[in-house]
């Protein structure tokens, strides 16, 4: 067998790293390879130069993040086999010496989670956008700007002094990741699992109540919504769900052949087991067996065994 790769959202010393480290068992025959963007990171498992990639896709504090859901929604179908869920807390990186940074550079998601330190502590800096943390703690390096918002172990991979450490807006906030592969066997249900997928919902009255419905109608709860546009038509929104349960569980399977025949377009983004571990809380009358004795009743119905 040869070398099993992930590539993960990059470089090395981003959240995703270590994301990708507690999601992929890092032993000898496991090279994990550091992209520039999400969607260079997805494409490399469309193209098959890797198994796997690791990609983040919300933030406790602020949403989605648009490039991973835009990346899983286009192209070539992927599902996700596995989630994590790590706590984000920022380091302040600066180039040796520097005692007072006026340009700060970081992901957007993370300038964001420390906007509130960063008026107090460094009102006068100008900040900039940068593609990860970790680029960003290269753009220091490389003496492009003076400090970089990143996670604690970018420090072991870039010769940066600690400016700050612990940097947080708001305490406890969390990312959550996504690894993903090319479709193939799904992960095994194991009672504490989510679904996720993306559908188009008709424009018409009532299109997006109705989906809901038929989750709502196999008591399935709903743990995430999100929507973007299609790209097409301005108005026109694809809704990203997140679901408790698994596929291979009958409700669920149920309610995705049923928004097979309502939405134009439905992609399954995979059945993987929740990082919480939080099993679903499945209603007495939508349990596998209550499908099973239904359509063994129905059946027989149909065979004219029953008044
Ligand atoms: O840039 C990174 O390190 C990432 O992995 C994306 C990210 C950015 C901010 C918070 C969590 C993840």
């Amino acid at each position: 067998m040869g070398v099993f790769r992930t590539a993960y959202f990059g470089p090395q010393g981003t959240f995703t790293e270590q994301a990708t480290r507690i999601l992929v068992d890092t032993d000898d025959a496991a090279e994990l390879v550091p992209m520039d963007t999400v969607p260079q990171a997805l494409d490399a498992v469309r193209a098959g130069a890797v198994q796997r990639a690791c990609v983040p896709v919300e933030n406790s504090v602020e949403g989605a993040v648009p490039a991973t859901l835009d990346g899983l929604a286009d192209g070539q179908p992927l599902v996700a086999l596995a989630e994590a869920v790590l706590p984000v807390r920022f380091s302040v990186l600066t180039r040796p010496g520097c005692t007072k940074p006026r340009t700060v550079a970081s992901h957007p998601h993370a300038l964001a989670q420390v906007r509130e330190w960063l008026a107090t502590e460094l009102p006068e800096a100008e900040l900039i956008a940068a593609s990860s943390t970790a680029a960003a703690a290269v753009a220091v390096r490389d003496g492009q700007y003076d400090a970089a918002v990143t996670a604690p172990v970018a420090a072991e991979h870039y010769p940066l002094s600690l400016f700050a450490e612990n940097v947080a807006d708001v305490a406890d906030a969390r990312t959550r990741f996504l690894l993903v592969s090319q479709p193939g066997e799904l992960p095994a249900p194991t009672g504490a699992d989510r679904t996720s997928l993306a559908a188009v919902a008709a424009d018409r009255v009532g299109s997006l109540a109705e989906l809901l419905n038929e989750l709502m109608l196999r008591g399935i709860n709903l743990t995430r919504i999100e929507s973007r546009p299609t790209k097409g038509r301005l108005g026109e929104y694809r809704f990203f769900l997140d679901i408790a349960g698994h596929i291979a569980e009958q409700r669920v399977g149920d309610a995705f052949a049923a928004l097979r025949r309502r939405c134009a377009d439905v992609r399954f983004l995979g059945s993987y087991p929740r990082a919480d571990r939080l099993p679903a809380d499945v209603p007495e009358t939508a349990s596998d067996a209550d499908f099973d004795a239904a359509a063994e009743w129905l059946a027989a119905v149909r065979r004219g065994e029953l008044a």
